[in-house]
Order: C-alpha cells, then structure tokens, then sequence
C-alpha cells in the first residue's frame, strides 16, 4: 500500500489535449525553441513550473465566492492576516500580487547602492531585484548544492565560514540583511535545516544583520526537516514551520507554491520601520494596503490553501508523487540532481548531451527536445537562466545545467508521471543526436522568459 496515496479525491477535471509531432514541430519553432513562449493549448503535460499552476480545494473555490472586493478593508484580507500570523509568525503582513512584488518592495525599502546581499544560491526575480536596488549579490550556499550526483541531506544549507568571510570583507554596515531560501529552487529544491538557520541566525545577529527567508516553498522545506532531521520526527509541519521562521526578521512569499493559489503573495516583516515604508510603497505598486494587487477572493483563497498546505497526508503526497517519477527515472540511469527535492525533479543536461558545450545551450536544447517528443513542457535551469554578470555583462556559467520538471500540486496523476518517464527515457534514448542551439533574440530583463532560439 503506498504510503503517500492522495488525501482527496477529483471532483472537477479539464480535458486535456494531444498533439502530433508535427504540430509539435511547428509549435516550438514558433516558440523560438523556449517553452515560455509556447501555448498552453499545444502542451500536453505541463510541468514547466508549480508557480500558480496548482489546484484548489472544494473549499477555496468555496471560498472565493466570499470575496469581500471593497477597495479598503477587504474582510480576506484580515483573515489572510491572520492565518499568516497564525502559520508563520510574524507580526506585520504586507500583501503583494505575487512573490516578486514582496521581492521589489523589500529591495527598494532595506538596499542601497553598495550593499551585498548574501543568499543561499541565486533566484531569478530574487536576484534581480537586489541587484536593481544596487547590490551585489553573493552565494553563500554549501558547496555539495553545486554537484548534482553528490545525495546529501541538506543541500539547500548556508555555508557559515562563507558568510562569515563576507561579513569580514565587506563590514556588517554594508549587508541589508541575509536572504535563505527554503527550499533551494535553482538547487533542485534542496532544503536547508533546522540547525543550520539557527546557526545562521546566530551569527547574523552577533553582526546585528537581518534575515529575510523567502519562504515560497518552506512548507515542503519543513517535511525534510521532520524525515531527515534528529528531534523532528514527529513535529508537525506547522510547528516546524514556525520555529523555522522565528530565526528570521520576516519573509517575501510567492503564494502561488505552497499556499496552492493561482496567484498571490506577501511580504511579512517583524520589523516596525520596514512595516512602515514597505506597507507606504505598497500603494505605489500593488494597490492598498489591504489587497496588495489580489481581488478579495484570491486573498481568501490563498487563506484557506496555507490551512491545507501544513496537513501531513498532503504535503506527503504531494513530494511523494515527485520522488515516484524519480524512481522511474533511476531504473534507467537517467542523470537528475540527488537526492530529489520537493517540487520536481532536475535533470542534468551535461550528463544527457556531454558532447554539447555549456554556450551551445544544453539543458535549453533538452527542454526543447522533451516537448517534440511528447508534448511534455519542461523550464530551462541553465546558462540562459543565469543570465548575465551586472557588472561585466558576461554570461554567468552555473555548474548546474538543469531542465525542470516541476510537478504542479494535486494536478496530475500516476500515470501521467508514468508518460513523463518514458519521454524523458526516449531523449536519454537519442541524446547523441542533440545539435544545440543558438540565440537568436536576447530580452534585457530576465532573458530566459522571452528569449527565442534556433538549432545548431
Ligand atoms: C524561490 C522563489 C520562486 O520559486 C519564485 C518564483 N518561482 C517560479 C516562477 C518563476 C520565477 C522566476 C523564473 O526565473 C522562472 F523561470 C519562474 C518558478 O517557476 O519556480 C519567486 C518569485 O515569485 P513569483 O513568481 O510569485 O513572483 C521567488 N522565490
């Protein structure tokens, strides 16, 4: 009997379409091989990202039909306050659309130019926004997060003699705060533990340095902490969440991951002056204070979701249906970062095409190839994620060339897992053919979202 059976049972379904390779063909070649660009209509499998790809429950839909939508004061909004109380500690709740609006509130409101911003391993929009504000961003993540064959428990930790060295070089003054992510995205999200944030806790504060978690996926961060973690064996994930984030001065959230929301986000803070300037600029960019870019009905949504995302039988189906398509990868030897993180599993383009150099665009090429041959639509966690140094304007060239499959929450079944595994097992089957691609279009700003590109 599987232990991680799904708790529910599907009430709604919506038709999924097939394609032929041919329509496939002409798909991603109007796509520019970027599967950003590809429409929802022409992908079977959609595993592009667990972002405000999830369901919702009877209960949320339920709940948005108790939408409060009056412009200030919105009754969601302080029952979403308080849940995230409730849930995540902290005292001052600013609501954003989403989780880079939290991102851009913070940045603006605690970095100047000159200050470093240290984080356990880069995030896109994360990054993006410290570097916007004038920082410079520094990865301070253990080395093991850099080696996607190396199975260790905690790839997601903060390196402290890392830390501890930059704290020395720059000076405390010069550091806004420490960002730690829970999980790891870009890591192939790997959770960091218990131990480590308070360690890391520790020495910010003999340095009286802040700590901003991005907490977007510290639900599932928590299930690690509780299977792998002496003394958490059997804490529940609301209970390891909250001490979780009690070693931190307030949060950024994306509530389109664990809180199992179509869109939605907060920035959460302890800290009276931050409250103050974020909650004043909020209305610049999100809308008022009391809705933060979301319609009353989203905010209860995302209310009822964070209730749901703490429940033990969920949280276990939901990473157990992502460590079964690993198994499935495993009986064929199919490269994929150790040990399988929460939200999807990330296979490793240098091992599927080592014959293809890393500014031939390998793990773009692997998405590519993925969609042709099933209509499976996979995101591109490589050199064109990574984008380019602030200051050189050279490529970034990460260790890790990834394609993610990211397994949205109480989507998809088995057997759509069983599908996903034998189209990834056919491209490891004609991984010698792979050609490359070349860059034909180059955005500013995130380029890997609007990028286009042509085979070799
Ligand atoms: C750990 C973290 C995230 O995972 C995250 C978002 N994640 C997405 C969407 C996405 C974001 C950036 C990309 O390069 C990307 F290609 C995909 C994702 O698929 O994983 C945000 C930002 O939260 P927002 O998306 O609600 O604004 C902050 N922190």
């Amino acid at each position: 009997r599987r232990s991680w059976a799904e708790p529910y049972k599907i009430k709604v379904v919506e038709p999924l379409r097939t394609t032929t390779r041919e329509e496939r063909e002409a798909a991603i070649a109007d796509a520019g091989y970027n599967t950003f660009l590809l429409p929802s209509k022409d992908v079977y499998i959609d595993l592009l990202t667990d972002s405000g790809t999830n369901a919702m429950s009877d209960r949320q839909w339920a709940g948005m039909m108790l939408g409060d939508e009056a412009y200030a004061g919105s009754g969601n909004y302080y029952r979403l306050e308080d849940t995230i109380r409730r849930f995540y500690g902290y005292r001052h709740v600013v609501p954003t659309h989403q989780g880079r609006g939290a991102e851009n509130l913070l940045s603006q409101s605690l970095i100047s130019p000159g200050h470093h911003v240290p984080g356990n391993m880069y995030f896109t929009t994360t990054r993006f926004h410290q570097e916007k504000a004038g920082a410079t961003f520094h990865d301070i993540i253990v080395d093991e997060a850099h080696d996607p064959t190396l199975d260790a428990p905690f790839k997601g930790n903060v390196d402290l003699a890392k830390l501890a060295a930059l704290i020395d070089e720059v000076g405390a003054e010069r550091i806004p705060y420490v960002c730690v992510a829970a999980t790891v995205n870009m890591a192939g999200g790997q959770p960091i533990s218990m131990a480590n944030m308070r360690a890391v806790r520790e020495l910010t504060q003999r340095h009286g340095i802040a700590i901003y978690l991005d907490a977007t996926r510290a639900v599932e961060n928590a299930l690690f902490i509780r299977e792998r973690e002496e003394g958490y064996g059997s804490t529940s994930l609301a209970d390891i969440l909250l001490e979780f984030c009690s070693y931190s001065d307030g949060c950024t959230m994306s509530g389109k991951k664990d809180p199992l929301t179509n869109i939605g986000g907060w920035l959460a803070t302890n800290d009276e002056a931050l409250f103050e300037e974020a909650r004043n600029l909020v209305v610049v960019y999100e809308g008022l204070h009391t809705y933060g870019g979301m319609a009353g009905r989203d905010m209860e949504a995302m209310a009822i979701g964070i209730t749901e995302s703490v429940e033990l039988a969920y949280m276990k189906s939901r990473v157990g249906q992502v460590r079964y398509l690993g198994e499935l990868l495993d009986q064929w030897g199919i490269p994929f970062v150790r040990p399988v993180g929460g939200h999807g599993i990330f296979l490793d383009a240098r091992g599927f095409y080592p014959h293809l150099d890393q500014e031939q665009f390998p793990a773009q090429t692997l998405a590519a190839q993925l969609y042709l041959e099933a209509g499976v639509r996979a995101m591109e966690r490589g050199i064109v994620s990574a984008g380019r140094d602030a200051a050189t304007g050279e490529n970034h060239h990460p260790s890790l060339e990834l394609v993610r499959l990211t397994i949205p929450r109480r989507v998809y079944t088995q057997a759509h897992m069983d599908v996903v595994a034998e189209s990834v097992k056919a491209c490891y089957d004609d991984r010698e053919a792979a050609r490359g691609l070349r860059m034909t279009y180059e955005p500013k700003y995130l380029r890997f979202f609007q990028a286009r590109f042509e085979p070799l």
